[in-house]
């Protein structure tokens, strides 16, 4: 019996607030692919200013972002990019780098707070010399937040060093900023100054903005007139975009704003469900809106049980391993369903059948 809804797999999964949808209903659109959608190029120029780009570009997908970035950067047959082993990019987006792009990926592990060590960085990249047997390294991807590491936040000053190293050796820098308003919220910088380094970012409006579509892609006037043809040649060019970006011009304005809550809701989940017998999360290494939720080997439940229960209840969480679950907080993910997630996983791992009321 579903008591109420708790989704909880990720940020992905917001629904268009009432205002988003609006501003959907009364927005104004023309042609996008010939450049006179008035919203999309309204949401081009803010959030080039808020990153501190000369230019941006809204494309369908985070997917679709860093692919576009890393083929505009990798526009040479033989380019290699250095990435985390752990990264959206390398994990997550089909190898697209490489079966659509050409290019060829040299990962270096991500430490668990996301980063990769700047030596290991260093060392990997391409010795021209060698170019008779080596691809030839032209880009290094960085992730802020890194999802696979459960959010963790890439400093600022960590980011300033990888950009020094990628100009000391003529390289660009691109980071997956899927969440980098939360790294921003979080870490008490500026966006702007969070990717001041970079030399391209993909935003996702989709996740924790909640806008219901899209991201947007920033950078020199010159990457943004590359990228545009790179998204057309991907069938990313769409029409009467303005529907869309009405919505994530109201999600910068409304849910920026409400990312420290989601953080703090993803605190208090993690430490309430860290006293809970059989369940192990660290809350001090939860640093924004995702959690990995491990079930210990000794616990009366296992993680696929505990996960069909749950969703008899209408709350959803994402599966990672046999030990792992993941839960991403979010803005339509308030205090009440928190304590309700609480006390459900409580009433579950601790043998007890759920209690009506709850
Ligand atoms: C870190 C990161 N980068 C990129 C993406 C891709 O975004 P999209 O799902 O819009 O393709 C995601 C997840 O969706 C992500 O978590
Ligand atoms: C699964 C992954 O692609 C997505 N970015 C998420 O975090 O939900």
């Amino acid at each position: 019996m579903v008591k109420r809804n708790v989704d909880l797999r990720s940020d992905t999964v917001t629904k268009p607030t009432e205002a988003m949808r609006a501003a959907m209903a009364i927005a104004e659109v023309d042609d996008d692919v010939l450049g006179n959608d008035p919203l999309a190029l309204k949401l081009e120029t803010e959030m080039a200013k808020l990153m501190g780009k000369e230019a941006a570009l809204f494309v369908p997908s985070g997917t679709m972002g860093n692919l576009i970035s890393v083929l505009v950067h990798c526009d040479i047959r033989g380019s290699e990019v250095i990435l985390g082993d752990n990264s959206h990019i390398h994990v997550y987006e089909n190898g697209g780098i490489a079966t659509i792009g050409g290019v060829h990926s040299r990962t270096i592990k991500n430490n668990d707070d996301g980063t990769m060590d700047i030596d290991l960085i260093e060392a990997a990249i391409r010795n021209p010399k060698g170019e008779l047997f080596f691809p030839t390294t032209r880009l290094i991807c960085l992730e802020n937040t890194h999802a696979n590491s459960g959010g963790k936040c890439l400093p600022v000053e960590y980011i300033d060093k990888v950009g020094e190293l990628a100009t000391k050796h003529d390289l660009k820098l691109h980071i997956d900023g899927a969440r980098i308003f939360n790294a921003s919220i979080a870490l008490g910088v500026s966006v702007d100054r969070l990717v001041q380094a970079a030399d391209s970012v993909s935003v996702c409006l989709s996740k924790g903005l909640g806008a219901p579509v899209g991201s947007v892609i920033v950078g020199s006037k010159s990457f943004i007139a590359k990228a545009k043809r790179v998204r057309k040649t991907l069938g990313g060019g769409m029409r009467q975009i303005g529907i869309l970006c009405a919505a994530a011009l109201v999600a910068i304005k409304d849910n920026v704003p409400k990312l420290a809550t989601d953080h703090h809701n993803a605190k208090l989940l993690a430490s309430e469900l860290n006293q809970i017998n059989g369940l192990k999360v660290d809350p001090e290494s939860v640093e924004t809106n995702i959690i990995f939720l491990e079930i210990e080997q000794d616990s009366k439940i296992s993680v696929e049980s505990l996960c069909k229960n749950l969703e008899e209840h209408g709350i959803l969480l994402m599966q990672e391993s046999s030990s792992r679950i993941r839960i991403v907080v979010h803005h339509q993910i308030s205090a009440s369903d928190v304590n309700y997630t609480i006390n459900c996983i409580k009433q579950l791992v601790c043998g007890y059948p759920l209690q009506n009321g709850y």
